[in-house]
């Protein structure tokens, strides 16, 4: 069974709820602290939502000197398949992983909202089981959501598909043409803003694809990188 890191850093949050989609999915969740000096063998790492830090100076800029990060950048840079969900994929930024950077909602208000997102690139470790195009819904939650990086930066992601998540029925929070998520040129690194942790079990998570309150969009992205490890 492959087994998935899920690291906290002091101030994560979303920690349980992704060693729960990843049980769900059918893999094996290891906890990873933000201390390890290793990554005691797991096959792929999510960095999970929250505060780390309590995001001070900027979210994400602490945690990214924390020693397992020294290790998840690594791998990262061996195809080690990364996941970094809204306070994760600030870290992913900070770190480097990924280019861009977030700030501060453009209403400068926290949004918590269900939020519908197309699916843009399946061709990554993280969205194989998902189709082309495909709408889906999941949880949005945070302060510091505004995708911004330069014109040059941003042409390169669209120009090599690695806008993988694009918000629909409309921009939550300011992001440069839409996007919600990205991933790295080679597909093992993917950073997203909303939530698909809180999107994995029937009855509790917002109307998806499988009809009114199916509550399961997000769990195809555990799913995919299971499928990935043993393709
Ligand atoms: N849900 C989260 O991960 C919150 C992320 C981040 N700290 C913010 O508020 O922007």
């Amino acid at each position: 069974m492959s087994r998935i890191g899920v690291v906290t850093f002091p101030g994560t949050l979303d920690d349980r709820d992704a060693a729960r989609a990843v049980r769900l999915a059918g893999g094996e969740p290891v906890s990873l602290w933000h201390a390890d000096a290793d990554l005691h063998g797991v096959d792929a790492v999510v960095l999970p939502g929250g505060f780390s830090y309590g995001d001070y100076l900027r979210a994400g800029a602490i945690s990214r000197f924390a020693p397992v990060m020294t290790e998840i950048v690594d791998a990262a840079h061996g195809g080690l398949p990364v996941l970094g969900i809204c306070n994760g994929f600030q870290v992913l930024t900070e770190a480097h992983l990924l280019p861009g950077s977030m700030i501060k909602n453009d209403h400068l208000h926290f949004v918590c909202r269900e939020q519908v997102l197309s699916v843009e690139n399946v061709d990554t470790a993280w969205t194989r089981d998902y189709a082309q195009g495909e709408r889906i819904t999941i949880p949005l939650k945070n302060q510091d959501g505004q995708y911004v990086a330069d014109e040059r930066t941003l042409d390169e992601l669209e120009g090599e598909g690695r806008v993988v998540f694009r918000y629909l029925d409309g921009n939550p929070n300011g992001s440069r043409r839409g996007i919600a998520g990205i991933s790295n040129a080679r597909g093992n690194v993917v950073g997203l803003m909303p939530h698909p942790e809180h999107a994995v079990e029937a009855g509790f998570g917002p109307d998806g694809a499988q009809g009114p309150r199916s509550g399961t969009d997000g769990l195809r992205f555990f799913t995919s990188v299971l499928t990935a490890l043993v393709g």
